[in-house]
């Protein structure tokens, strides 16, 4: 319905514009014929009346009779001779006695304006032929051969009908190209709407295309930010990166890399298809994506500037866009593609994928860091007491399940408050990671190495019986009380730490009972001389001789000599 509204519109507007037109043309033609004629009979009017003159004057037997029908017929005219009186002498159309039937001709419009006016025009139905004519009529003063003074009025008439003749002609013409016209407006119109339409309908079906490839890339991101999200670490959320890559931009392969603590070198975390960096990590200043601190692509502009860690120097183009988290550069994403028209069509998109990656790896640094506050001690980077207590109920769990032993070493440093009040609260936090140092480089991978409070440290250890446990000990004993440490260029001298060891030999302990039987045996070693470990639910052993004796006389730090006046090891932290 719209459709044939949108045709017939234009075609009844031009083809009332043609009829219109048509119609003007048809009166500016009628007049054009009418003028025509009217002009030609002046003309032949004007020559009749100087021949009719001349003849009247120079010729006594002038036929008059003869002369108008000569006239008339070689003209095609009706040509009359009106005397002074007002009656026909001669009709060119009419025989002898028609004349003599007809009036007085006085009072005919076109004679008596003629009379008038010397020139008298008329159109009328003529009362004897009953025809329409169109009359010229002018008057004619002469004196004939005889010297007689003659009046007369030519008059030239042509029949309508031949003027209608034309006209009707003429319509037909215009009629048949007004015809022609409309249907050629009614072809034109549907040609040119046909075109109209398959345009609009190539138009929207790109339209279409693009919304549906922009939703599928929107749907495809809230997919990669929402599994992103649900990832607990980096290598797992960079593995969900490569098959919405595949996707979105199936003509490039890539590698992340994250920017490492210490800030100055980039290392690889994940890669797809052909590998992009030569070696696990790069320097920051390799990058020109991290320099400019946006998106470099090695040819722009028709400049060739690839950055130092891309390893196909020739091969294709690489584009590099950092990672970004509110303002924090958190590593690089790398792109390479073969074509160079696919890396710029790809760009914008490329860019949205990283900042959402950016983001999500962002939040996924801050959710470990978050948990790993949770669960980490700030001073020592050591695992906390509450960590401590959620791993011992499960490692009790485990070794009463396999029969396992599991050994807990508490562990706490000699006279530190005396240490602290000699040297200050700064000496001694710097004292109290450099023994935690120690315990961490000591203690196996699948060791627990906690503060469990204050300067009291403990070390879990599983599958390791009591001995096992005690050799850990006094290795650590000997190591601690070997440094010699120094603090802002100042000698601290040495510390020594005490230990007490309880073992679970595969039986249900309860967390409490390890612990307190651990502390027991601290409080044991404290009582029995300190620098040394004692085993829980064992006799005194004797101290770690092969441990290198303080220097007491020799430091300010007194940690050796003996003070039976100290308060016992708490019990807990
Ligand atoms: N610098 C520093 N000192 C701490 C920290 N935590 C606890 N301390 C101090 O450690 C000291 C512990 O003192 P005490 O419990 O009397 O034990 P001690 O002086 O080590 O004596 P013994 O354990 O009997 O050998 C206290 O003065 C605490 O203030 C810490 O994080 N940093």
């Amino acid at each position: 319905m719209k459709n044939s509204l949108r045709m017939l519109i234009p075609v009844v507007m031009l083809t009332s514009l043609l009829v219109v037109s048509l119609g003007f043309l048809e009166i500016r033609f009628e007049q054009m014929l009418e003028n025509n004629l009217e002009n030609k009979l002046v003309r032949i009017t004007r020559l009749t009346s100087v021949i009719f003159g001349h003849e009247i004057e120079e010729n006594s037997a002038f036929d008059i009779d003869r002369f108008v029908d000569d006239f008339g017929s070689s003209l095609n005219l009706r040509i009359t001779i009106i005397n002074g009186d007002g009656y026909v002498v001669a009709d060119s159309e009419l025989n002898n006695s028609a004349i003599m039937q007809l009036g007085n001709h006085n009072e005919r419009s076109e004679i008596h304006q003629a009379r008038l006016e010397s020139y008298g025009k008329s159109t009328r139905l003529s009362e004897s032929l009953g025809i329409e004519f169109l009359y010229l009529a002018m008057p004619l003063s002469a004196i004939n051969a005889n010297g007689e003074f003659d009046e007369f009025v030519i008059r030239v008439a042509s029949p309508m009908t031949l003027l209608n003749q034309q006209m009707q002609q003429l319509r037909i013409w215009g009629f048949s190209a007004g015809t022609a016209g409309i249907v050629l407006i009614f072809v034109l119109v549907m040609f040119f709407n046909r075109l109209i339409d398959r345009q609009a309908n190539a138009s929207r079906q790109d339209l279409e295309s693009k919304v549906q490839g922009r939703t599928h890339e929107l749907m495809m991101m809230q997919q990669l930010g929402g599994l992103m999200t649900a990832c607990t670490s980096i290598e797992s959320a960079c593995k969900v990166v490569e098959p919405i890559f595949a996707q979105l931009l199936p003509q490039c392969r890539g590698t992340i890399t994250m920017l490492k603590a210490s800030r100055n070198r980039l290392d690889v975390v994940y890669h797809w298809g052909q590998r992009m960096i030569e070696g696990e990590w790069y320097g920051r200043d390799e990058c020109w994506a991290l320099l400019k601190g946006h998106t470099h692509m090695s040819q722009e502009s028709q400049l060739v500037i690839p950055c130092n860690h891309t390893q196909l120097k020739d091969e294709g183009f690489e584009m590099c866009i950092p990672l970004l988290a509110q303002g924090e550069t958190l590593g690089v994403m790398h792109l390479h593609f073969v074509n160079e028209s696919d890396m710029l069509t790809g760009r914008s998109l490329a860019e949205s994928l990283s900042e959402q990656i950016g983001l999500a790896l962002a939040n996924i640094q801050l959710r470990d860091n978050l948990s790993q506050q949770a669960v980490r001690d700030p001073l020592t980077g050591l695992f906390n007491r509450r960590h401590l207590m959620e791993v011992l109920e499960h490692q009790i769990a485990q070794s009463s399940r396999f029969n396992k032993p599991l050994s807990l070493l508490m562990l706490d440093i000699d006279h530190f408050k005396r240490f602290n009040d000699t040297f200050g609260h700064d000496a001694g936090d710097y004292v109290l990671k450099q023994v935690c140092q120690e315990l961490k480089t000591s203690a196996r991978k699948a060791d627990l190495v906690c503060r469990y409070g204050g300067e009291e440290l403990c070390i879990l250890c599983p599958e390791t019986d009591i001995t096992q446990a005690q050799e850990l000990a006094e290795r650590l004993l000997i190591r601690i009380g070997a440094q010699e440490l120094i603090h802002s260029g100042q000698s601290l001298g040495r510390v020594t730490v005490s230990g007490g060891i309880a073992c679970n030999e595969g039986s249900e302990i309860s967390v409490e009972a390890l612990i307190k039987q651990s502390d027991d045996a601290l409080y044991r070693a404290k009582e029995n001389g300190r620098n040394r470990v004692e085993l829980a639910n064992q006799p005194t052993l004797d101290a770690v001789t092969d441990a290198p004796e303080p220097a007491n006389n020799t430091t300010r730090f007194p940690v050796i000599t003996e003070h039976h006046d100290d308060k016992a090891i708490k019990t807990s932290a």
